[in-house]
């Protein structure tokens, strides 16, 4: 394996150096066996032995495991049936610190209710019970890792419940679950999906997450939730979910990376706000600054996945920018990024958006629920660019996420600054939004402050 050169942004100098690999999976770099006598490994590999068996739910943040393909389809209704290149075990052996820091894995759970850090153990009756005995009534949705439902747990918190499915339920997904749980655990971000907690007993395998009720962002691309989303409303997501990838990458520790960013992975709240969610796929890195990629099985999903990944098994936080890149041009032009009944020329969404903001018209690969005008116009032609910076073939030129963020929030501001000139007008402008969004002074500003309230400037 060829060492590379480190890229930018790739991990904070101030983090301590802390490695979470998994058995199957090498490192490049110098601190290559480094998690071997770690402390923190041993605490993890304790903690796993405890957790088997025992009714104990932490609270956190969520995710979903997969028995489905490693690699799942991005085009309309269809799994691909692509499967990873080998399959070595994910975080099963990962390892949690025991650092009190927030951003640090923790073994600490906090309160469903209010969202606090503590303890709270969940028995399989209670969640029975929240389920109403996992109501048919109560599902919400059905993916690869098994079957989600609505549930409320007695101190009134609405909560999404994800049993895994039992006959397929085997050492992979252990791992995947376990995967899940221990990214999760991790991390505390209003765009990420919260996890509350988990069990684990014989079969069972349950993730216990935040409820985020109006949808995925692409059911509300697809114009399955009535209002069909505003350009300024797609500009806050696609912030949102800049400033989601970009805690993962450089505010947690160690880093994660997603794997798996995709619309369907993109939960939209009430207030048209996204959260980001799925994390079986998700791997923790480490932060030694000799270590440049994780070589490792390819998983993700096809239409978002980077090509230097796909070609070299190496992955690096680029290749979330690059699945970034694929969701920008996704949430411009409307389209899913693969489109099977189109025609060959259009078949693959970036190809054909990249080529028509080639030729000079990246209006015509413009959502055309979308309305248009000079500001909106300039605005989604803007944006393909920073797409096509994220969708570079080889990832030391693609930007990282928090660049993506700031470069967005730029856009936002120009589109509101034309679209919206005046506030004493902008409430009867042809162009005004129908359900405004919160005013933001600064890229970090009262939302965004919240987001990054983790970072010392
Ligand atoms: N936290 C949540 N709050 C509300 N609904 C949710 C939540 N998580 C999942 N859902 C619903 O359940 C459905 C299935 O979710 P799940 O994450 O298991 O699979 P998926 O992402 O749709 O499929 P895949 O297996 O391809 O990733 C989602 O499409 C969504 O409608």
């Amino acid at each position: 394996m060829k060492k590379t050169s480190s890229p930018q942004n790739l991990y904070s100098s101030q983090r301590k150096q802390k490695s979470a690999f998994q058995e199957g999976d090498t490192c490049n770099g110098t601190s290559k066996n480094n998690h071997k006598s770690h402390p923190a490994l041993k605490y993890f590999r304790v903690a796993v032995k405890k957790f088997s068996g025992i009714f104990t739910i932490f609270l956190f943040s969520q995710r979903k495991a997969a028995s489905k393909s490693d690699i799942t389809d991005g085009s309309r209704n269809k799994k691909d049936q692509i499967r990873g290149v080998s399959s070595p075990i994910d975080l099963s052996t990962g390892s949690y610190s025991n650092s009190s820091s927030r951003h640090k894995y923790s073994n600490a759970s906090s309160n469903a209710a209010s969202g606090q850090v503590g303890t709270l153990n969940f028995s399989f009756e209670e969640i029975s019970k929240a389920t109403n005995k996992f109501s048919p009534d109560n599902k919400i949705g059905e993916g690869g890792f098994g079957t989600v439902y609505k549930g409320r747990l007695k101190d009134g918190t609405l909560v999404a419940i994800k049993r895994a499915k039992k006959n397929t339920y085997d050492k992979v997904l252990s791992s995947e679950f376990r995967n899940e749980i221990l990214a999760l655990s991790m991390i505390e971000h209003l765009n990420l999906v919260r996890l509350y907690g988990f069990l684990e007993l014989g079969d069972e395998r349950i993730i216990v997450v935040e409820y985020v009720g109006n949808g995925t962002l692409r059911e509300h691309l697809d114009g399955k939730h009535g209002n069909v989303l505003e350009l300024a409303e797609r500009l806050d997501i696609a912030i949102d979910v800049a400033h989601a990838i970009t805690y993962l990458h450089m505010y947690t520790d160690p880093p994660i990376i997603h794997r798996d960013i995709k619309a369907s992975n993109i939960l939209i709240t009430e207030k048209l706000r996204a959260k980001v969610t799925d994390f079986g796929f998700a791997r923790v890195t480490t932060e030694d600054s000799g270590v440049t990629h994780i070589s490792t099985q390819i998983k993700g999903t096809s239409g978002y996945l980077d090509p230097e990944y796909l070609r070299t098994y190496q992955l690096t936080d680029k290749s979330d920018v690059y699945s970034f890149g694929v969701l920008l041009v996704e949430m411009m032009t409307g389209r899913h990024p693969i489109e099977t009944k189109k025609p060959n020329s259009e078949r693959l969404t970036i190809r054909w958006a990249m080529q028509k903001l080639k030729e000079g018209y990246p209006v015509l690969a413009m959502d055309p629920k979308l309305r248009r005008n000079a500001p909106s116009t300039m605005a989604v032609e803007k944006v393909l660019k920073l797409a096509h910076q994220c969708l570079a073939p080889l990832r030391h030129s693609r930007p990282s996420m928090r660049k993506c963020g700031e470069v967005l929030w730029g856009i936002r501001k120009d589109f509101r600054d034309s679209a919206f000139p005046s506030p004493s007008t902008s409430h009867h402008s042809a162009n005004f939004p129908r359900r405004d969004s919160k005013n933001r002074d600064t890229p970090f500003g009262i939302e965004d402050r919240g987001n990054f309230k983790f970072i010392s400037a």
